[in-house]
């Protein structure tokens, strides 16, 4: 794993917020939760409308999305209280009856049934005669000549190989090279190799090969805030696989093995569109240098009204579960004893009970209570943008950095937009999407 840790921040109660990235072949799929689900129809046809990227519509996504794949309480409660939110089996339509449903969430599937990370999806399992993967080094430019991306300078990785040598060495690329550093390393590979804002490489002390100001810029994430409850104990959750149970485990483990199924076969959690933006750049030429991070996190007091109003929505719901036992209070906003929204209640209420109405004091103390707790939901996102270039792009509709010539960025560094959803669907469509793009630019098919 590697761990990005931002500058602090008034708006995040003056905290320095953590955001994880992982360090492996299989980057995040790997080490990732593997909740999957796929972003809204709707989020796709914006980087195709509102940023000009022809080809990156839901139409043209979908199929990406499944060439890559082959808490039941809540789910029925959930539009009993919420009439006007529909049930729905199919959440992977992303068609109106499905967005905006209850709906237990689909998972990745690997062609075997399973869950699956893309190291296994598409390189352990095939037996592919002209890859070779380097694991364990460390990029630290692309090389470009007379304004075309003709290599890669890497070294081996000394927190991995801890004595190897530090000297960097080469590689030659043909056609292309592609960076997919993800939306933590793409733009700091990038403004190694003199692509970025000016004065940023120039306080890095690199001589600027392209200038894109939108390098790094506008990053994103979606806000965590987890508001936990008491529970039934005879109801069976993931907590003992939490707390790492070794009976649970080993239980889950062999239903898991049997027929994919189990506590292991389950999905835990929600995106939103934030508003807020922060950015991640170079601060000197050292590639293990940690980067100038901000992740802006509620610096929009937009997404403090949005995540206020979650808070109540969704205690709303929980409180009438029936195995609901209490709200646990440490994990809430602090409220005044004598205010209606002070967490009393250890039991469930009725479906038809009034909602809680919360006081202005009461919005203080859950918007202070969001601010210092506010966490990654590890989404981050967009820092090369795919956007026209006045408007602060760094990649076009090809994936074709600009101003030089055969270098792309593919990973989720490059949405121009937000999705609403875990944003591990989205880097499979974009890996897809990338690979027909250069299949086609090369003269093959897929
Ligand atoms: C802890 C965690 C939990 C998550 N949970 C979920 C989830 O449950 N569901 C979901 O949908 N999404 C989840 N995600 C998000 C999802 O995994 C990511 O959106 C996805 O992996 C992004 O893919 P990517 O290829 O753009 O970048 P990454 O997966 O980050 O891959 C980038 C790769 O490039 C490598 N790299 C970067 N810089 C360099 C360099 N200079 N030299 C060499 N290599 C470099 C990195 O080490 C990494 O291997 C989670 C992410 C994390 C970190």
């Amino acid at each position: 794993m590697q761990f990005y840790a931002s500058q602090a921040s008034e708006h995040v109660g003056g905290r320095s917020v953590v955001v994880p990235s992982g360090r492996c072949i299989g980057g995040g799929s790997s080490v990732n939760f593997m909740l999957y689900n796929r972003p809204a129809a709707s989020d796709f046809d914006a980087w195709e409308k509102d940023y000009g990227n022809v080809g990156w519509s839901a139409k043209d996504l979908i199929p990406m999305l499944q060439k890559g794949q082959i808490g039941k309480e809540f789910i029925e409660l959930g539009p009993k209280f919420e009439k006007d939110r529909p049930k729905t089996d199919e959440a992977n339509a992303l068609n109106v009856e499905s967005i905006n449903a209850f709906h237990a969430m689909p998972k990745w599937i690997s062609s075997d049934g399973r869950r699956s990370d893309v190291a296994h999806h598409y390189i352990y399992q095939k037996h592919i005669a002209n890859l070779s993967v380097f694991d364990g080094c460390l990029v630290n430019r692309v090389v470009i000549e007379n304004g075309v991306a003709v290599g890669v300078e890497y070294l081996f990785d000394k927190r991995i190989y801890e004595s190897s040598p530090q000297d960097t060495r080469i590689v030659k690329a043909r056609k292309l090279v592609i960076v997919s550093g993800g939306a933590m390393g793409s733009p700091l590979i990038l403004e190694r190799s003199g692509i970025g804002r000016k004065d940023v490489l120039q306080r890095a002390g690199i001589p600027v090969v392209v200038e894109i100001p939108g390098v790094g810029e506008n990053y994103q994430d979606h806000a965590l805030i987890i508001t936990p409850s008491l529970m039934d104990p005879a109801v069976e959750s993931l907590n003992p696989l939490f707390r790492g149970d070794p009976e649970t485990w080993a239980k889950a483990l062999e239903q898991w093995e049997e027929d994919g199924s189990g506590l292991l076969g389950n999905n835990g959690f929600d995106g939103g569109y934030p508003e807020s933006r922060g950015h991640v750049h170079i601060e000197s030429s050292d590639p293990y240098a940690a980067p100038n991070f901000l992740a802006g996190f509620l610096s929009s007091p937009i997404d403090v009204a949005a995540l206020r109003w979650a808070y109540k929505k969704g205690r709303e719901l929980t409180r009438r579960l029936p195995s609901f036992r209490g709200a646990f209070d440490m994990g809430h906003p602090q409220f005044s004893h004598d205010s209606p929204a002070a967490l009393k209640d250890t039991a469930p209420v009725s479906l038809e009970a009034a909602n809680i109405v919360y006081t202005a004091e009461d919005d203080l103390a859950i918007d202070t209570y969001m601010r210092q707790n506010v966490e990654t939901a590890w989404h981050s996102l967009g820092t090369c943008a795919m956007k026209p270039f006045d408007q602060g792009g760094v990649v076009d509709s090809q994936l074709n950095v600009y101003g030089v010539k055969n270098l792309k960025v593919a990973d989720v560094s490059i949405p121009p937009s937000n999705v609403n959803s875990n944003t591990y669907s989205t880097a499979i469509a974009i890996g897809e999407k990338a690979a027909a793009i250069i299949a086609h630019e090369l003269g093959g098919c897929l």
